[in-house]
C-alpha cells in the first residue's frame, strides 16, 4: 500500500507530465520530474501550479500531511535516485521508450516500480526492454490528467500481482478511479473505444456526411454527453437490446473497418498540422484562442466533474 511518503519521479513534461506530477503532489506524495528539454522543464514550472490551481477548483485537498513537494532535475539520476516510483511520459514510440528504460535500468533497485502511461502499445512489449519485468505495468492516464479521474491500470505478461495492487491502491489514495484491463490488448480498453469512434467520425466527414463542427456537436451534444451519465453496457439495457439486434444487423456491416489511417489525418500530420501544438491541424488556432480554449475546457470539465461526483447541481 504506497503512502504519502511515496517518492515519485515523472518522466517526460510534455502534454501529459505536469498535471500528473501536480496530482501526485497534491495527493501527499514527494514528485521529481524530468525532461531531457530544459525548455519543457521551464514550462512546467508554470504548468505545474496551473494544474494545482484545478484541482483547487475540483475541491481537492491535500492529506493532513500537506501537498508534496516537487523538485525539478535536467538529469536522469537524480529525478529517479530514493523513488519508489517511477512513472514514464515520454513520446509514444517503442524505440523512445526502451531508451529510457535501458537508461533506467542501471539508476533503479529491483523493486522500484516503472509505469507507462503509454496510449496503447502492450506492456508486455515494454517490458521486453526494462530488467525485472514484474515491476513494469501500464498506468495509462487521459488528457487532462489533472482532471479526468478514470486511470487504466493494464499488467503486462510478467508484471506481479502485487505491482497492480500497488498501482491500483495508488490511484485510490488520490480518490481517482483505477479500473484494471484484465488482457494486455493494443489500446487497451479506453483508446479501443475512443479510436473506434473517432475512425467512424473521420470517415463520415471524410465522406462528407457531415462537416467537423457538425461531428462536434452531433457527438458531444448527442451520444457523448450521454456516456458520460450512462456507461455503453448500461446504454444498451436503457435502450433495448433487440433495438440493438435490429439497428446492428444492418449497421455493423456498413461501419468503417479500414486497417490504415485515413488520409484526412496522415496529410494534415505530414504537412505540420498537427492541432493545437502546432497551431493548426482540422481547426487553425491563435495563442490567444488556445488560452481561451484550455481555460474553457477545463472549466467545464470541473463543473460536469462536480455534477457527476454529485458535489454540485
Ligand atoms: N497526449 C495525450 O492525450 C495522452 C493521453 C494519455 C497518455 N498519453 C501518452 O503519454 C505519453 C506522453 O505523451 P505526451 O502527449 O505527454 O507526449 P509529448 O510529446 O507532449 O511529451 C513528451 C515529453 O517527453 C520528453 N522526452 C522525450 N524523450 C525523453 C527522454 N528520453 N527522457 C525524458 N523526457 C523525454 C519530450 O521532451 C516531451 O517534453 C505517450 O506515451 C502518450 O501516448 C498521451
Ligand atoms: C486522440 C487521443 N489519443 C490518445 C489519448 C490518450 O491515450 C487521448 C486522450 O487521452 O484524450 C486522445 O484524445
Amino acid at each position: 500500500m504506497p503512502d504519502a511518503r511515496l517518492h515519485v519521479a515523472v518522466i517526460g513534461l510534455g502534454t501529459m507530465g505536469p498535471g500528473i506530477a501536480a496530482t501526485l503532489a497534491r495527493g501527499g506524495m514527494g514528485v521529481r520530474v524530468h525532461d531531457t528539454v530544459p525548455a519543457a522543464i521551464e514550462r512546467a514550472r508554470a504548468a505545474i501550479p496551473q494544474a494545482g490551481s484545478v484541482l483547487d477548483r475540483l475541491g481537492i485537498a491535500p492529506p493532513d500531511s500537506g501537498e508534496g513537494a516537487v523538485s525539478f532535475h535536467e538529469d536522469l539520476e537524480s529525478a529517479v535516485a530514493g523513488a519508489g516510483l517511477v512513472i514514464e511520459n515520454v513520446p509514444e514510440k517503442v524505440e523512445v521508450k526502451a531508451a529510457v528504460y535501458r537508461a533506467l535500468d542501471p539508476l533503479l533497485p529491483a523493486e522500484t516500480i516503472v509505469a507507462s502511461d503509454t496510449s496503447g502499445i502492450p506492456i508486455t512489449t515494454l517490458q521486453g526492454f526494462l530488467s525485472h519485468p514484474e515491476r513494469l505495468i501500464g498506468m495509462h492516464w487521459s488528457n487532462p490528467p489533472h482532471i479526468i479521474p478514470m486511470i487504466e491500470v493494464i499488467a503486462g505478461r510478467h508484471t506481479a500481482p502485487a505491482t497492480v495492487s500497488f498501482i491500483a491502491d495508488l490511484v485510490r489514495s488520490l480518490k481517482l478511479l483505477p479500473v484494471v484491463v484484465k488482457k494486455d490488448v493494443p489500446g487497451f480498453v479506453e483508446n479501443r473505444i475512443l479510436y473506434a469512434l473517432l475512425r467512424e467520425a473521420i470517415d463520415l466527414v471524410d465522406q462528407g456526411v457531415i462537416d467537423e463542427e457538425g461531428m462536434d456537436t452531433c457527438v458531444s451534444w448527442g451520444i457523448g454527453y450521454k456516456l458520460a451519465v450512462v456507461g455503453p453496457m448500461r446504454l444498451l439495457d436503457m435502450a433495448g437490446l433487440d433495438i440493438y439486434q435490429s439497428v446492428a444487423s444492418f449497421l455493423n456491416a456498413d461501419l468503417s473497418d479500414r486497417k490504415d489511417v485515413a488520409g484526412y489525418v496522415t496529410e494534415r500530420a505530414r504537412a505540420g498540422k498537427l492541432g493545437i501544438k502546432s497551431g493548426e491541424g482540422i481547426f487553425p488556432y491563435t495563442p490567444e484562442q488556445i488560452r481561451e480554449l484550455q481555460a474553457e475546457r477545463a472549466r467545464q470539465l470541473v463543473a460536469v466533474r462536480r455534477i457527476l461526483e454529485g458535489r454540485d447541481g
